[in-house]
């Protein structure tokens, strides 16, 4: 974490999104940091997503569980080399789990955390839904979250030129919250409202180890990275670039995929 003379704020920016800096130490961001390179590996590795119109999004992509393509999800990278999409490991799912239940939750223990141990299941995510505030602290004798597992991660990957269009997380069945987690070079991140691409939105800068988690009345929020920082990764990390992982529950029934019909344009 590079020093601060004021230290960055967790932030609910929206009902149900909330921004949380610095939750991933600097040994957990390089831990997930080796993970996004293993998964960028062909095959099925980092790939440039091209869109119907026939732009191509600047941003490069790797998926983990279910292979997105524009606009829908399949097995295999039907849009790419055509093998099967890498598997999501549990790992990760554990740690989309902890990263809504720490981001929703008022008293619970905070900090960064690191990547992979995982102390318990539990989960205050069900308060999100519902918009009351969670109760508080109890970190391993909470119900479940009422979603199924997280079983899809899209891991992107912005050059210095790079940025993403206003669009919504919309070709998930799941109402379950998006985790997303940022490595390397700063970003604004938009966050906008529901209805459209349009104001009002909150610019939100997000840097290397802060979680964003948008979920509840902000799920279907429209949302932008419109520029990357050059050269603003910390010096340690060893990325030159942004990455950010997104997780997602699909809500998809076993072993089938899913097509939108009318698709947004996240160019
Ligand atoms: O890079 C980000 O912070 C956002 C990524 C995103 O919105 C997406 O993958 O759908
Ligand atoms: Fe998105």
């Amino acid at each position: 974490m590079d020093a601060e003379l004021f230290p960055r704020e967790r932030a609910q920016v929206a009902p149900g999104a909330v921004h949380v800096p610095d939750w991933l130490d600097a040994d957990a961001q390089r831990e997930l940091l080796e993970a996004c390179r293993a998964w960028a590996r062909p095959p099925a590795g980092l790939r440039t997503v091209r869109t119907p119109g026939g732009g191509t999004m600047t941003a490069r992509q790797v998926c983990l569980g279910w292979h997105w393509y524009p606009y829908g999800y399949s097995r295999t990278v039907s849009d790419g080399d055509g093998s099967a999409v890498k598997p999501f490991p549990a790992w990760l799912g554990e740690l989309g789990r902890r990263a809504v239940r720490e981001a929703y939750a008022t008293e619970a223990v905070r900090g960064p955390v690191p990547v992979r141990p995982v102390v318990c299941d539990a989960s205050l995510a069900h308060s999100v839904v519902r918009d009351v505030p969670p109760s508080p602290a109890v970190v391993c004798d909470t119900p479940p979250a009422p979603w199924p597992p997280y079983d899809i991660a899209l891991v992107n990957f912005y050059d210095g030129d790079a940025r993403m269009g206003m669009h919504q997380d919309a070709d998930e069945r799941s109402d379950a919250p998006v985790v997303s987690l940022s490595l390397g070079d700063r970003c604004v991140f938009r966050f906008g409202n529901t209805e459209t691409r349009g104001r009002p939105y909150t610019d939100v800068e997000l840097r290397s180890g802060d979680l964003f988690v948008f979920g509840g009345a902000s799920r279907m929020a429209y949302h932008a990275v419109p520029r990357v920082l050059p050269g603003t990764a910390p010096a340690g990390l060893g990325l030159v670039g942004r990455l950010n992982v997104t997780l997602r529950v699909s809500g998809f029934a076993h072993g089938h995929g899913a097509e939108r019909i009318m698709g947004d344009s996240p160019s």
